[in-house]
């Protein structure tokens, strides 16, 4: 069993889960693995990240899979970071007999997936102790392992992994053990890749040539944008983590690499984000193609185009990462769940909801890439057109919003915000891009929703906008009014609405979506943190506004709660002090980039 300083030791000793802070990624842009400070990878789905999982011991136990590679003497202290500019995880591990380096990657997808994990020796002789549990389909299944000349190969059904080291590698009791040590000076390798069983194990590879190339590939990407500033390492993290969340070959985009993550620890808000949703996409293209990654934003125009090609009344809110339409929900029920919070879920029901922000959002992106940079191209633009034309006939009709709720439809004041958004960008497409079009119907059309907005979505009692037509609730969404341009930040309404956040919708100066006590819109039992992505709107929302002080100080306390190597969860539990929801979430870095941005414009 891996061993950890502390608490964390603890934690581990009594069969639970590490927290979630205690995670890195690595990927290779088709999918993604969650490495614990201990030397331990707890999530890998391959060969996808919607596939299933063959280390799922993140939402079980250690039943469920994962590769542990740890000292075998106690730990006593542990200290981790990427290589700069890359996805290379290095994790320093101190024991008395030395100090060791695990050097954790995935190269970059030339051919078959593949995880590299090399142990170097830093100082003295340290004994190590290797433990793999492959469990295919989510932790369930119990693979058929065999010794291979270079190590073993582990057969269940469709899925074969190998595992190459000049470590012997030995079978125990249903999985796989190595013991070695490591003196200063020596690095041995564990390469593991996957192929399907109908086809021939690949090529073995060098491990550190492939090291080598990993990080020039990452340089040679990251020197393409060069944040400045105080929060430039912030920065660099997060644009390097929503790149690790493009679906490459597709351009689609994760909202995170993992599923059921509980929003509340214990609860049953656990929910997949392995897929691609317009919303999350769009502001990942948007907040990439600001930093000029406008690669990026054309590949996921081109994704856009084949995903919603047909009749735009079929349009979904969120698609596979190739596009798929289908993504029905389903429960695992031999996975426990994340410190017992279950069900864990597959698939994602929201699939099916209207939610008429997205339209708006998708017009924002592809307008916002345009200034950026991004050549027009027809096709997008009469997929837009057709847009548009949906929302002019939809956007009087109840929606279940930004947040997905599970209660009824409602006339939710974000929703119809968004609609404006879409016509206006419209409007703005043709009058300042001179891509052709009725300019002044959309114009008339923005009008007409703002005035809507104005009537219904504002309560002269409260002096605030609310969350839906009627409703008495405050809703963090409400910070987009300046933010997308609606409303000034200092129009008095507007004002007194940040304000009525910032003071009663945050939690230890962190902002919740909404109150999820009482009676909740969302239709859901439990409760759930505070979301990050509205904390850094309320950022900008602040910034927008000319108060800098207030803005920078709400910044660097939502910075706080990112974990060492600089990766944010979904929310923050201020009650427990622990990030919760899936991990790392888009949404989060999305806020983190566009905070900063806003921080950085005078
Ligand atoms: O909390 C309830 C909902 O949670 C998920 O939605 C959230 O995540 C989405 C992906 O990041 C995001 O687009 C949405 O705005 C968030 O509310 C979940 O996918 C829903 O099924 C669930 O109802």
């Amino acid at each position: 069993m891996a061993r950890c300083t502390g608490s964390r030791e603890e934690v581990r000793d009594t069969g639970m889960s590490k927290r979630l802070e205690d995670y890195a990624m690595i990927g290779d842009g088709h999918t993604a693995a969650l490495v614990g400070s201990d030397g331990a990878i707890d999530w890998l789905c391959l060969p996808r990240f919607d596939s299933g999982a063959c280390f799922a011991s993140l939402l079980g136990t250690e039943d469920n899979g994962h590769w542990t590679i740890a000292p075998q003497a106690p730990v006593l202290a542990v200290s981790r970071r990427y290589r700069p500019g890359t996805l290379i995880l290095e994790t320093d591990i101190r024991t008395a007999e030395g100090h060791v380096r695990l050097v954790d990657f995935m190269p970059h997808r030339h051919g078959n997936p593949t995880l590299v994990r090399i142990v170097e020796g830093v100082d003295g002789h340290v004994p190590m102790e290797l433990t793999l549990r492959l469990r295919f389909d989510y932790g369930r299944s119990v693979p058929w392992v065999r010794r291979t000349g270079t190590g073993i190969s582990a057969v269940a059904g469709p899925n074969t992994v190998t595992v190459a080291s000049p470590v012997p590698l030995l079978g125990e009791d249903m999985h796989t053990v190595a013991r070695f040590t490591v003196a200063a000076g020596e690095r041995v390798p564990f390469v593991l890749s996957w192929h399907s069983s109908t086809e021939p194990a690949p090529d073995a590879f060098d491990a550190e040539d492939e090291l080598h190339r990993a990080e020039a590939e990452w340089l040679a990407w990251s020197h393409r944008t060069v944040p400045e500033g105080p929060w430039s390492e912030a920065v660099l993290g997060s644009l390097i983590a929503l790149k690790a969340m493009i679906y490459e070959p597709s351009g689609g985009v994760v909202a995170s690499p993992t599923t059921s993550l509980p929003e509340e620890l214990g609860g049953a808000r656990n929910w997949d984000y392995r897929y691609s949703w317009l919303r999350d996409a769009s502001l990942t293209i948007q907040a990439l193609a600001q930093n000029g990654c406008l690669s990026e934003a054309v590949a996921w125009r081109d994704w856009l185009l084949r995903a919603v090609a047909g009749d735009p009344a079929q349009l979904q809110i969120m698609y596979g990462i190739d596009g798929e339409r289908w993504l029905p929900e389903h429960e695992l029920p031999w996975l426990a769940g994340y410190e017992a919070s279950s069900p864990v879920r597959i698939g994602n029901g929201a699939a099916g909801q209207f939610q008429l922000d997205v339209y708006g959002e998708v017009m924002d992106a592809m307008h916002q890439a345009r200034l950026m940079g991004m050549a027009p191209d027809d096709d997008a633009w009469a997929l837009q057109l057709e847009l548009v034309e949906f929302v002019a006939e939809h956007w009087r009709e109840p929606d279940e919003g930004i947040w997905e709720v599970r209660g009824p439809r409602r006339h939710f004041t974000h929703s119809k915000v968004m609609a404006w958004v879409a016509f206006d960008r419209a409007a703005r497409a043709i009058e300042e891009h001179g891509l052709p079009g009725d300019a002044t119907r959309f114009r008339g059309l923005a009008d007409e929703v703002h005035a809507d907005v104005c009537a219904h979505g504002f309560d002269e009692h409260l002096g605030t906008f609310v969350q839906h037509y009627g409703s008495d609730q405050l809703d963090a969404s409400l910070l987009l009014l300046p933010l997308v341009g609606f409303l000034p930040a200092d129009d008095l309404r507007v004002a007194a609405t940040i304000d009525a956040i910032a003071d009663t919708l945050t939690q230890d100066g962190l902002v919740l979506r909404y109150r999820t006590d009482g009676d909740s819109t969302d239709g859901l039992d439990g409760d759930e943190g505070t979301f990050l992505l509205c904390t850094f709107w309320l950022v900008q929302a602040l910034a927008e506004r000319g108060d800098r002080q207030r803005a920078t100080a709400v910044f660097e306390r939502a910075l706080e709660v990112s974990n060492d190597v600089g990766l944010l969860a979904e929310e923050y539990d201020v009650n427990h002090g622990r990030m919760v929801g899936n991990f790392p979430q888009a949404f989060s870095h999305i806020g983190l980039l566009a905070a900063a941005c806003a921080l950085a414009t005078d």
